[in-house]
């Protein structure tokens, strides 16, 4: 399933998010460019793309921070922003951290931020700190100053204020930023736990490997636009597969693969000179989204091969991760962890 396709096969009730032609113009640039998003209740939806592909705009609209140009999003059934007023409070919402004073502890900054909202029940107030900071193991730093606070407990402060009241929707912008590992293994089974109660999960993430170990469905935004939007299965397995050749004569399998229009690459044993020739089916243009397979059949491939009389010694379809597929939509590298990007 992509987006981007002006309607979509949910019945009416069962989106949790649903926006048809969103965009959003900053003066002549399209930072967000005619976007249908499909979120389904209960799903944990991962919002992935490149840097500057859209993500933060498009979640800052949803939540009614700043103007569609144009489009329309609707939040829990509910048109946005005309029911901001209804939406937000059935809304947790991590963008860009909430602004703590730094002098005051973190319990009694969500105490603060617990106040300003008129749609709790204050005499809970107490209860429902403690228990906000304890999901996010904060709970031995609740009467810390935030000026303490190192930027991952920063970022779990943000997310207990998120979780200060029953949601039926949390919206979470790159949780995982400043998390050390094991952090990051922390919010990944807390938003696990709070899936398991029924809440819709909105996250957008650089993180491809959490979003794999976490998501039931994903969006992949690039330059502004879905590039590909479904189940976290389809969208893997969209198109991408990459095959895999061990021959005896690396140099022939080579030539057979060029013929298909193929650009493998060889490592060769030098102990055995086997060759293991591979190659990724179908990469997709991200200039050419409109061209997504090569309609090439591994069969094919085996075929050809026999003919040209390569040795096959070994012959994979290798199942095609997120990050296949991510960079084959996008054209981009990917950056799993700092500093280190993959093409
Ligand atoms: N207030 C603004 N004024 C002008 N341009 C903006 C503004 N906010 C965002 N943009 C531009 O819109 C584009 C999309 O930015 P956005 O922050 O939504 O991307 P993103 O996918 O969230 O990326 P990142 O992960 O880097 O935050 C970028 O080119 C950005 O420079």
């Amino acid at each position: 399933m992509t987006g981007n396709a002006g309607s979509n096969a949910f019945a009416p009730g069962a989106l949790a998010i649903e926006t048809h032609g969103l965009t959003k113009r900053f003066g002549s640039h399209l930072a967000v460019d005619s976007v249908d998003l499909a979120v389904p209740r209960g799903s944990v939806f991962g919002f992935l793309g490149p840097n500057g592909a859209g993500k933060t705009t498009t979640i800052r609209m949803l939540l009614g921070l700043v103007g569609a140009t144009s489009g329309s999003i609707s939040v829990l059934g509910q048109p946005m922003p005309a029911s901001l007023a209804s939406v937000l409070p059935r809304v947790g919402a991590l963008v860009e951290g909430p602004a703590f004073y730094p002098f005051l502890s973190g319990a009694a900054n969500l105490h603060r931020l617990d106040t300003a909202d008129r749609s709790v029940d204050g005499a809970t107030r107490s209860d429902r700190v403690a228990q906000a900071l304890d999901r996010v193991g904060l709970g031995h730093a609740a009467g810390k100053k935030v000026k303490a606070y190192s930027l991952g407990m920063k970022q779990r402060l943000g997310l207990a204020n998120a979780l200060l009241a029953p949601r039926d929707l949390l919206v979470l912008d790159e949780p995982s930023n400043g998390l050390d590992p094991q952090g990051t293994r922390e919010v990944r089974s807390l938003i696990r736990s709070l899936a398991a109660d029924g809440t819709t999960v909105f996250v957008s993430s650089h993180l491809l490997a959490e979003i794999e170990q976490l998501c039931s469905h994903v969006a992949v935004m690039s330059s502004g636009r879905i590039v590909s939007q479904g189940t976290l299965d389809a969208v893997r397995d969209q198109d991408v597969s990459r095959i895999r050749v061990v021959t005896t004569d690396p140099v022939g399998a080579l030539r057979v693969l060029a013929d298909f229009g193929l650009e493998p690459s060889v490592a060769t044993d030098e102990s055995t000179a086997d060759g293991d020739v591979r190659v990724v089916l179908a990469p997709v243009p991200a200039t050419d989204p409109g061209h997504r397979t090569s309609g090439i059949q591994p069969e094919a491939i085996v075929a050809a091969l026999v003919a040209a009389g390569v040795p096959v010694r070994g012959f994979t379809v290798e199942e095609s991760s997120l990050e296949d597929r991510f960079v084959a939509l996008t054209g981009e590298g990917f950056a799993i962890a700092e500093g280190h990007s993959v093409r």
